[in-house]
């Protein structure tokens, strides 16, 4: 995709003639983390390449509102939290500073950010420390507390309970897990290696002063507004471990996670009325895969010649989505409100979303519940993951749940030092 006429496109200096694209990616990280600015990289599925993309501040990143996704909202990085809040709050990462494998050989200036031209096209042409540690930013709040076995089953224990009392219908409780850093972690490394090995996934790896480091391997997409004119989203539940040479296809589901499931499903045909629309196309559950795991999965596609305000679709969908229940639950406010009290810990940005908006071009967006995801921390990850729960849930399957979850990215901490 062709950058803006308006952007500035600041070109490689022939010193950097021998580095191959991760090396200059790294270079331009490597400053912008050194700055103190937030940055966030991710490859959607099916791209092929990576983008990074930079903000000129910190402070032009807050955000108090949800994006808003329409062709004429401005470009950039949505990273939302689990819910709103002075220790986590919303951000929105201006497109300032692009880099993108499509484009190798320049590093594109947006005009809001053209002050920062001269000292871009000096740290350019400034040599390369590929050895250097990168300065990611780490979240100021102590590190979550962490769940063991015994305590997340009491957890989903006092779940049941609430569904089985009415108070909810269902609810998805999550947990924290802190694991050392191997020797030499590297996180652009484990970017890159979970891009490989999850082409359908939205991988991402966000840094932001004050929000900290956030590595994942997302499956769901939350909201999607597409170049094509439609706008799409996903209901996404039910959780088994995937079989080496069975085809996701094939897998059999227990009646607790097609309820699971068909819950989110309606929670999203709920949203659809109530925003007054009829004309949308329902498509599934089928069995899908994400990475060693498979999930049912309902996709929903509603094409923008057939709304009366097409503009303002895919915003108003984001507002009413989030959190879904295949992240929080139903009823919206009473699951919250139980997470609120049993939960136990400070989910932040795990379970909220994030993704690109206008950046490829006006009317593309693509946001995804940031799942599948750990917090670095100068000497640990912070692992995090939730199982929806239901009235037939056992406490230590949904344990053995978290624990699958967590080892999508996890398993990048068993690397060590990655090549
Ligand atoms: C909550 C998570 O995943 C969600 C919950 C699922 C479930 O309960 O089966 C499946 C997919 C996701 O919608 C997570 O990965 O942490």
């Amino acid at each position: 995709m062709p950058f803006s006429p308006t952007l500035r496109l600041l070109a490689w200096p022939a010193t950097a003639a021998a580095l191959d694209f991760w090396a200059r990616l790294r270079h331009v990280v490597a400053g912008a983390l050194r700055t103190g600015r937030p940055l966030a990289l991710w490859r959607e599925p099916g791209a092929p390449h990576p983008r990074l993309l930079v903000a000129r501040s910190l402070e032009a990143a807050y955000t108090g509102l949800p994006p808003a996704l329409d062709a004429q909202a401005p470009a950039g990085f949505a990273f939302f939290p689990f819910q709103d809040s002075d220790h986590n709050p919303a951000f929105f990462l201006p497109a300032d500073v692009q880099y993108d494998l499509a484009e190798p050989a320049a590093v594109a200036v947006a005009p809001a950010a053209r002050e920062l031209v001269p000292s871009l096209t000096a740290w350019l042409a400034h040599a390369p420390e590929p050895a250097a540690p990168l300065a990611w930013h780490y979240s100021p709040r102590p590190a979550p507390p962490t769940a063991p076995a015994a305590a997340y089953e009491q957890l989903v224990r006092q779940g049941v309970a609430a569904i089985a009392s009415r108070q909810v219908t269902k609810v998805v409780t999550s947990r924290a897990a802190t694991r050392p850093l191997p020797p030499g972690f590297d996180a652009l490394t484990a970017f890159r290696h979970l891009a490989g090995q999850h082409p359908r996934a939205l991988v991402s790896l966000v840094s932001v002063p004050g929000a900290g480091t956030w590595l994942g391997a997302s499956p769901e997409i939350l909201a999607e507004v597409s170049a094509d004119g439609f706008f799409r989203t996903m209901a996404l539940a039910g959780t088994q471990p995937a079989v080496a040479g069975q085809a996701p296809q094939a897998a059999i589901w227990r009646q607790k996670e097609i309820e699971e499931q068909a819950l989110v499903a309606r929670y999203i045909v709920s949203c659809f009325k109530q925003l007054r629309l009829r004309d949308y196309l329902e498509e599934g559950p089928r069995t899908v895969a994400a990475g060693q795991l498979l999930h049912l999965r309902t996709d929903f596609e509603v094409d923008f010649k057939n709304v009366p305000h097409p503009a303002a679709l895919g915003t108003d969908m984001l507002r009413l989505l989030h959190p879904t229940s295949a992240v929080g639950g139903m009823p919206k406010a009473a699951a919250l409100g139980f997470l609120q009290q049993h939960e136990g810990y400070d989910r932040a940005y795990y379970s909220g979303f994030l993704g690109p908006v206008n950046v490829a071009a006006p009317g593309i967006s693509r946001l995804f519940v940031n799942l599948r995801c750990l917090q670095l921390r100068p000497e640990q990850a912070v692992l995090y993951a939730g199982t929806g729960l239901t009235i037939d849930s056992d406490p230590l399957r949904e344990w053995q749940e978290t624990e699958l979850k967590m080892q999508t990215v996890g398993s990048e901490l068993m690397r060590g030092r990655a090549t």
